[in-house]
């Protein structure tokens, strides 16, 4: 989130108003837009430069890094620092980066034709949610400014609860694109998550939402609270809908959005309605999987959050080949379906497009072309648009016959081969194949009036101003043809000038020139001037020469100048003209956008599809179906890894799989793929497997280590508890839940005990469908206990002390985690290690002997699949909670985990396994040896680990480890 640099109040700068009474006429006029805009700080337009003055002066000069100088008038000398208006973006993102909004403070009336002071007013308020301009915006990303509100019953709705309807709206200004739901508090703060507005403005009584992300999360802004008002807010929507108060289910969702496009309309400039917001989009959250941040940001949708492979799942996927297409698949990714015939819909578009290789490539060259339509519509609505614009909308729009084309192709061609991807163009039956690209293509608006608008008018390589002519193309307005020829016929004239005067008086070096105050003029050295003839007139006198015009040449250039003049005006009205009238097709153009966008979004799921070799997952929407996946990867993890081992993955609907084995051994790869499977599904994406079989979940919930926060002790522990809080509240059924390794931020003994309690909860309460990953193998008797829990494990192998990880999964239970072997592989000092490894096996005994676990008579119960639930674990035999953890083991819990980094260690399973570590005390004592040695390991007895911070804890160690190699 932007540090506000909230030094320096915005608004009105004090300086200014302790001068009040003696500011200059535009000082004064300053003043007046600050004090009109006290929540901004106010660029004001002075020439080519948006200057403040006063604090707000220091405040500029330091955040944009721009020299702070002084300016002296009648007011005094006070401080100025400007930015220039030609290259301003750069500084207005810094202004936005340090938590300002910008109110920019622009002349409106042309400079040369005041009389007096120059007109300013405030034009657009700039603020993180609802920039519109491109500099400022990322390409292919949305940008929303979101407002929550109460319900009618406003009062009392700050003591109703968490169960009070809030209403929530969210607008992206550069697009027009607006979204309108409501739900409890914890729905809209999920929906919050998962649209992730840039700002976010709050009703006087709807609950405070934070951003579970803070660093990347939402601005609060202040805004005036009377435009959460029914009425006020109704009134507001009217231009945009019909009867606004019917057409919202709840009160707050009417006051969300008229609160909503109140604060758009504001920082457009307050000139009313927003013309290309044509659509306002009521949706429920509850028609889509919910996704809330935790899940997205644990399974790396879209974000890095470095702990496996660099890329996104979004990366991988986003072969897009325009900004439209990128923003549809975020969208999508942010919001997967949960109708099945809808998933399966898309399934069908993608699965066509990986069969047709020709056409899929044809429709990503052919959209490649194509500009940012629905920011390029927001712009022409907008009035902002130039001339580059109107052209960059007719070369998307010269796209749409070609895409038609194109489509037809697909549709013409025949069957390639049922949902194998990528198996080229064969065939040539004439039947569409799948209605879904059917429905995209007949619905291609190619808007030929509109193209035809913009070709005729505007000119080719039009430049960036539309003031200056140049704008509109030869052959569209006669008149300003003709203006157009008479402005070249007396250049052509005054070229010929040179010449035919030099004929006319016999001097050889007499030259025609021009220049910007005196105009054309004939010029003669001084040593011609006797032969100057009679009806020149002098103009300029130089050192050499002397400058002259003739009557003729003067009105030569009075009409060049007046065509030159009106012709500009004429451009600028007809440009003007030929804008409003592409403006009055705003909302077909957005249809057209939406059609490329997914075309596109669709487009880049089948080429990954086809690069990465998934495939169409059979989409089962009856209650009792589970996952089984055949030969399944996960889609980020296996683009960094040269070899991936693919696994199997049957999970019955309802049953809770325990998830066992080695740090680094693949549980939380497996876990992940599985939830990507089924967001990837969802989002009408195929998937990396080689069969799937995949119910529709509604919600997905994870729990993933806590692994993120390494100096936050308690509190990583707290958030880890309250993770766990929202899913034994809200899963159900139709969830999905991911546990991973939960309870491992507190003391062996109590993480163990919920560890345990949580997975019994999900299993018999909730009966959610659920993966557990732990290292704490006793857990694994559960499947013993309960009918639906089963255990997985994944297998390693040790030979001569090296241990190789297999990263495949088996039935039954694992043994070992292997934490010391992956603290050396991380690189801890041998002597630590050796150390640990004669803790382990005073712990152990013989009985976990050094080779191949997997097969080994400590090795699971391969027998104890969903398939065969009565079958024996592996797991310990003592119940969690009632047994005293040796105090040791706590130190090599510490050591795996510093060893092996955030994902790795989690050495409490060292002793964990299927033999049940020998009785505490007596061992301790025993492994750490007599004399100094049992000192030193009393002081280990004693170290509370589960207060110390990793950093506090290795230090804890090394001053142990100095004082026995000093022998105490
Ligand atoms: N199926 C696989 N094929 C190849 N490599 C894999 C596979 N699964 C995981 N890996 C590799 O192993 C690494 C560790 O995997 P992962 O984090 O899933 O292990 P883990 O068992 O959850 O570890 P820990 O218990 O320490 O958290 C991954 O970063 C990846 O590089």
């Amino acid at each position: 989130m932007p540090t506000a640099d909230r030094e320096v109040a915005t608004g009105l700068p004090p300086g200014v108003a302790a001068a009040r009474e003696e500011l200059t006429p535009m000082l004064s006029q300053y003043a007046d837009l600050c004090a009109a805009h006290g929540d901004a700080l106010v660029l004001f337009q002075v020439g080519d430069f948006y200057e403040a003055f006063c604090e707000a002066a220091e405040v500029v000069a330091r955040v944009c890094e721009v020299t702070l100088t002084e300016r002296s008038d009648s007011t005094g000398d006070y401080p100025m620092a400007g930015i220039p208006i030609d290259n301003a973006a750069p500084y207005l993102e810094s202004l936005l980066d340090a938590g300002y909004r910008v109110a920019v403070g622009d002349q409106v009336e042309d400079a040369e034709q005041a009389s007096g002071l120059v007109d300013r007013a405030v034009t657009e308020v700039i603020t993180p949610g609802t920039v519109v301009e491109d500099d400022l915006l990322e390409a292919g990303t949305t940008n929303y400014v979101a407002a929550v509100a109460a319900g009618a019953d406003a009062s009392e709705t700050a003591d109703a609860g968490p169960e009070a309807p809030v209403g929530l709206a969210a607008v992206d200004v550069s697009t027009g694109e607006c979204l309108v739901t409501s739900g409890d508090r914890d729905a809209v703060a999920g929906e919050l998550d998962r649209i992730a507005p840039a700002e976010l403005i709050a009703g006087p009584d709807a609950p405070a939402f934070e951003p579970a992300d803070a660093e990347n999360g939402w601005t609060v802004h202040e805004y005036s609270p009377d435009v959460f008002e029914r009425r006020a807010a109704t009134e507001r929507l009217e231009p945009y809908l019909p009867a606004p108060d019917r057409r919202f289910e709840a009160d707050a969702e009417l006051r969300a959005a008229g609160a909503v496009l109140a604060y758009a309309e504001y920082t457009q400039g307050d000139d009313g309605p927003l013309s290309y917001v044509t659509r306002l989009r009521r949706y429920d959250p509850r028609d889509r999987l919910r996704l809330d941040a935790a899940a997205q940001r644990s399974l790396e949708l879209f974000e890095n959050r470095g702990l496996g492979a660099s890329d996104t799942l979004f990366d991988v996927l986003d072969e897009t080949s325009c900004a439209l297409g990128r923003r549809c698949l975020e969208r999508w990714l942010r919001r997967p379906l949960v109708d099945a015939d809808a998933i399966r819909s898309r399934h069908d578009a993608v699965g066509e497009l990986a069969d047709r290789t020709l056409v899929r490539e044809g429709i990503a060259d052919a959209l490649a072309a194509a500009y940012d339509l629905e920011r390029l519509v927001g712009r022409v609505s907008r009035g902002r648009a130039d001339a580059r614009d109107l052209r960059s909308l007719h070369a998307t729009l010269a796209v749409v016959p070609e895409l038609k084309a194109t489509l037809a192709g697909a549709n013409a061609g025949g069957d390639a081969g049922g949902d194998g991807v990528g198996d080229g163009d064969a065939g040539n039956a004439d039947r569409p194949r799948t209605d879904h690209l059917r429905d995209l293509r007949d619905g291609l608006d190619e808007l030929a009036e509109v193209r035809e608008l913009i070709d005729e008018a505007i000119a080719v390589n039009p430049p960036p101003e539309i003031t200056d002519g140049g704008v509109i193309r030869e052959g569209f307005d006669d008149d300003l043809d003709d203006l157009r020829a008479t402005e070249r016929e007396g250049r052509e004239w005054v070229a010929d000038l040179e010449a035919s005067e030099r004929e006319r008086t016999g001097i050889d070096s007499l030259s025609v020139g021009h220049n910007q105050v005196h105009g054309y003029y004939i010029e003669v050295t001084d040593a011609n001037l006797d032969r100057v003839p009679d009806d020149y007139r002098r103009r300029q006198t130089l050192k050499n020469s002397e400058r002259y015009y003739t009557p003729e040449l003067k009105e030569r250039e009075e009409e060049i100048v007046g065509a030159a003049e009106r012709a500009d005006a004429m451009e600028y009205e007809l440009f003007a003209d030929a804008r409003e009238r592409v403006a009055s097709e705003t909302e077909r153009i957005q249809g057209l956008a939406d059609a490329l966008a997914e075309l596109d979004a669709l487009c880049s799921l089948a080429t990954v599809a086809v690069a990465g070799d998934y495939v169409r997952p059979e989409v089962r929407d009856d209650p009792d179906a589970g996952v089984e996946i055949e030969g399944g990867r996960h889609p980020v993890v296996e683009r960094a890894e040269a070899s991936f081992v693919p696994n199997d993955v049957d999970l019955p609907r309802g049953s809770v799989a325990v998830v066992t084995g080695p740090n680094m051994s693949g549980k939380s790869t497996y876990m992940r793929a599985v939830a990507l499977a089924t967001v990837l599904a969802q989002t009408g994406s195929f998937v990396p497997a080689q069969a799937a079989s995949l119910p529709v979940f509604d919600r997905l919930f994870t729990r993933v280590g806590a692994s993120d926060d390494i100096a936050g002790g308690q509190s990583t522990f707290m958030r880890e508890m309250s993770e766990l809080t929202e899913i034994l509240h809200d899963a159900g059924p139709d969830s999905l839940v991911l546990l991973d390794e939960v309870g491992r931020g507190t003391a062996t003994t109590d993480g163990r005990a919920i560890a345990r309690a949580a997975a019994e909860f999900v299993h018999d309460e909730l009966g959610a469908t659920a993966l557990f990953a732990t290292h704490y193998h006793g857990l694994t008797d559960l499947a013993e206990e309960r009918e639906r829990v089963f255990n997985l494990h994944f297998t390693a192998t040790r030979e001569d002390g090296d241990v190789t990880f297999l990263h495949r999964v088996v039935p039954g239970a694992s043994s070992s985690s292997y934490g010391v072997e992956v603290a050396e592989l991380a690189g801890v000092p041998g002597p630590v290690v050796e150390r640990s490894r004669s803790l382990v096996a005073g712990d152990a005994g013989d009985e976990s002997p050094d080779g191949d676990v997997e097969t080994g008579s400590d090795g699971p119960d391969a027998s104890n699949t969903p398939d065969a639930p009565d079958a024996s674990t592996g797991g310990s035999d003592t119940p969690p909670g009632e047994e005293e953890e040796p105090d040791d083991v706590s130190l090599r819990e510490f050591l795996a985990e510093e060893g092996a980094g955030d994902d790795a260690g989690r050495g409490d399973a060292v002793a964990d396994g299927d033999a049940p570590a020998p009785d505490d005390g007596s061992n301790s004592d025993e492994t750490a040896g007599d004399g100094a040695g049992s000192d030193l390991a009393n002081e280990l007895r004693d170290l509370d680990l589960a207060r110390m911070t990793p950093i506090e804890a290795l230090n804890a160690l090394h001053d142990l480890q100095s004082r026995l190699d000093d022998g105490g």
